[in-house]
């Protein structure tokens, strides 16, 4: 498993980390945005300054083959082995696609995720699930493939804005859920208004140990980790469809309204207690707002959510709970029942 790093020196401990591989050349990944914001905080590292630059547009409808053809184009022309190493420092969009090309170059390359957004240091960066989108699905394309090391500096943090880090705290709300009670008690009692970073480095390390658990039991996804995809099944729904309309959504933004639906058929299928649905949808209507869809987009929605990973035979599945901290892998709704939670999201959120 790959080693995380909670780290309060970030050039001595990408240093460390990078000494400790047999690499022969180093290549740096970064985004339009994480060149300017995060590259300063390394740059002063000898070792960060020996890096061939590669940088990337960003946001998620740059998670592309054409962007990832441009990282492979890179290492090739400008002389990557099998024993070169790759630097990914960004967000999840720069870890996934990173993570993806060196699984794929020369079949396989060594790699180190510094995640540089919440969203990445909690989840995107950890566990080795690497890819890009296709066609407008998400992550259609893809592999497991973890990085050596994951660099976990709060640093970055200062730059992302309060949308960065709600869209972050989202996977938070999700690792408290499938996890326990108190974890979510924890999480909902959070002022995201007024952030005290230093309660939240905290919850974010709970979060990562939540993630790094369910991961290490089950890599490949096999079983325990659709535990990791509550929410997800619509959430994907959402910004597959927001793709389709040219106006992109956060991920994470996307998760906090897929867990509104998700909970809801928890409620119908499995008895999860209607005052921690409410309790729930209350923080995530109060904080993160509306995504705005009509019945009509509910058929389109349906179709989109046919090509779930967690699908088979023509079955879509979802991960549910029965309570807090007891996940139900490979539940299955039917249409008129998602259509009826659509309705209860739009309800809960004031559409
Ligand atoms: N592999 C996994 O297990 C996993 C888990 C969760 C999400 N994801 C994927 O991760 C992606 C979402 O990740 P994300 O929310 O980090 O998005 P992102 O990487 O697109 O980053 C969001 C925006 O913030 C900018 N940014 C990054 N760091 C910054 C900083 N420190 N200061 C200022 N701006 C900064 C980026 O350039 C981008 O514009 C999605 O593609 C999602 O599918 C993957
Ligand atoms: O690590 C996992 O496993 C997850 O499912 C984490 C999710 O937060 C993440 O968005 C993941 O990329 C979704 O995976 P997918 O297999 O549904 O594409
Ligand atoms: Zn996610």
């Amino acid at each position: 498993m790959q080693q995380i790093i909670k780290s309060d020196n970030i050039i001595e401990d990408i240093e460390k980390a990078v000494r400790s591989i047999n690499y022969d050349k180093l290549y740096l990944l970064t985004d339009q945005n994480t060149v300017i914001n995060c590259y300063p905080l390394i740059e002063k590292s000898r070792i960060i300054q020996e890096a061939v630059n590669i940088s990337i547009p960003a946001d998620d409808t740059n998670k592309t083959v054409e962007n990832l053809c441009k990282v492979w184009r890179v290492l090739t022309e400008k002389g990557a082995t099998r024993h070169s190493l790759l630097i990914n420092l960004g967000g999840g969009m720069v870890t996934d696609l990173g993570g993806f090309a060196a699984a794929t170059f020369k079949r396989g390359i060594k790699y180190i995720n510094i995640p540089t957004t919440l969203l990445g240091a909690v989840d995107a960066a950890v566990g080795g699930k690497t890819g890009i989108n296709f066609e407008g699905y998400k992550n259609e394309i893809g592999s497991f493939y973890p990085a050596d090391y994951v660099i976990i500096s709060t640093d970055f943090f200062h730059s992302l804005g309060h949308k960065g880090i709600l869209s972050g705290y989202a996977e938070m709300i999700k690792h408290a859920l499938i996890h326990s009670e108190a974890d979510l008690q924890e999480i909902l009692s959070f002022p995201l208004n007024d952030i005290d970073y230093s309660r939240l480095n905290e919850l974010v390390f709970r979060s990562v140990g939540i993630k790094r658990e369910i991961v290490e039991k089950d890599p490949f996804e096999k079983n325990i980790r659709k535990a990791l995809n509550l929410g997800h099944t619509t959430a994907h729904a959402f910004e597959s469809f927001a793709i389709s309309k040219s106006s992109p959504i956060l991920h994470g933004y996307a998760v906090a309204w897929g867990i509104i639906v998700e909970l809801y058929l928890s409620h119908r299928l499995c008895g999860f207690p209607k005052d921690k649905l409410q309790e729930t949808v209350r923080f995530i209507q109060q904080n993160y707002g509306a995504f705005d869809i009509t019945c009509d987009n509910y058929e389109q929605l349906y179709e989109i959510t046919g090509h779930d990973k967690k699908n088979q035979g023509g079955i879509i599945n979802f991960t549910l709970l029965s309570d807090t901290g007891t996940v139900q892998i490979d539940q299955t709704a039917d249409k008129e029942l998602f259509f009826e939670a659509l309705d209860f999201y739009r309800d809960s959120v004031g559409l």
